[in-house]
């Protein structure tokens, strides 16, 4: 099985004069088409290994290898553009583009790469379909409920066709059936495309293998 997402001895320390360790001695493979969950108490550093995962963070010592790359050395740039078109984020509060349609949200990260525009154009009205958004696909993000805000952010995450998802508290948001939502729309994108899941959580509902922070 390929690892998609794999983490050897990573160390994370927080300060300069007060130092704090947060994640210690971390060895983890997330495998393609998995879905995993990421538990711990508040504090714990299930944002911070997140981060790490998807390369917004860099650990302190240890190594990240995203889709068989070694991240370590990488310049800024090579790692954007990685991160780019292997992974997928979703935060809880969903940082849509609030002067942009719902259409132009979910283009938004295809928009950094030179994809070819028709084909972005499909997927996207593909994607809004699936999640029953189409016939929202033109109206304001604001205009939308939060639990159709957050399906809009799916959607954005899925436009470059990313191995891995990751996502952050995706429902802390959100009422228990728009959260419900969230979780089945997970599965079913799993299932049709194969995307790997690392998912943060504070509720009860636990998808796959459970990763659990001391
Ligand atoms: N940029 C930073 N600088 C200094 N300390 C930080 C930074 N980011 C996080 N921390 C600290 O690291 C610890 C872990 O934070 P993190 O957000 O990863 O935890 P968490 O498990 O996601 O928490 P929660 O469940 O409350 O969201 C906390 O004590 C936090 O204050």
């Amino acid at each position: 099985m390929h690892n998609v997402i794999e983490l050897i001895g990573v160390n994370k320390t927080y300060g300069t004069r007060v130092k704090s360790q947060i994640l210690h001695d971390i060895n983890l493979e997330i495998e393609e088409h998995s879905i995993n969950s990421v538990v711990g108490a508040s504090g714990s550093g299930k944002t911070t290994l997140l981060n790490i995962m998807g390369t917004l963070d860099r650990p302190t010592s240890g190594e990240v290898i995203i889709d068989g790359a070694n991240t370590k050395n990488m310049t800024q740039r090579k790692l954007a553009k990685l991160r780019n078109q292997a992974i997928g984020f979703i935060f809880q509060f969903h940082f849509l583009l609030q002067e942009f349609n719902v259409f132009d949200n979910v283009l938004m990260p295809s928009q950094i790469q030179r994809n070819n525009q028709f084909e972005v154009k499909e997927r996207a009205n593909h994607l809004l379909d699936m999640l029953g958004l189409y016939k929202y696909r033109r109206s304001n993000v604001l205009d939308l409920s939060g639990g159709q805000q957050q399906r809009v952010a799916i959607a954005r995450s899925l436009i470059n066709n990313p191995k891995i998802i990751l996502a952050d508290e995706p429902t802390g948001n959100l009422d228990l059936h728009s959260s419900e939502d969230v979780y089945n729309i997970f599965e079913q994108v799993n299932k049709e495309y194969g995307v790997a899941f690392v998912i943060v959580t504070h509720d009860k509902h636990l998808a796959g293998r459970v990763i659990k922070i001391p």
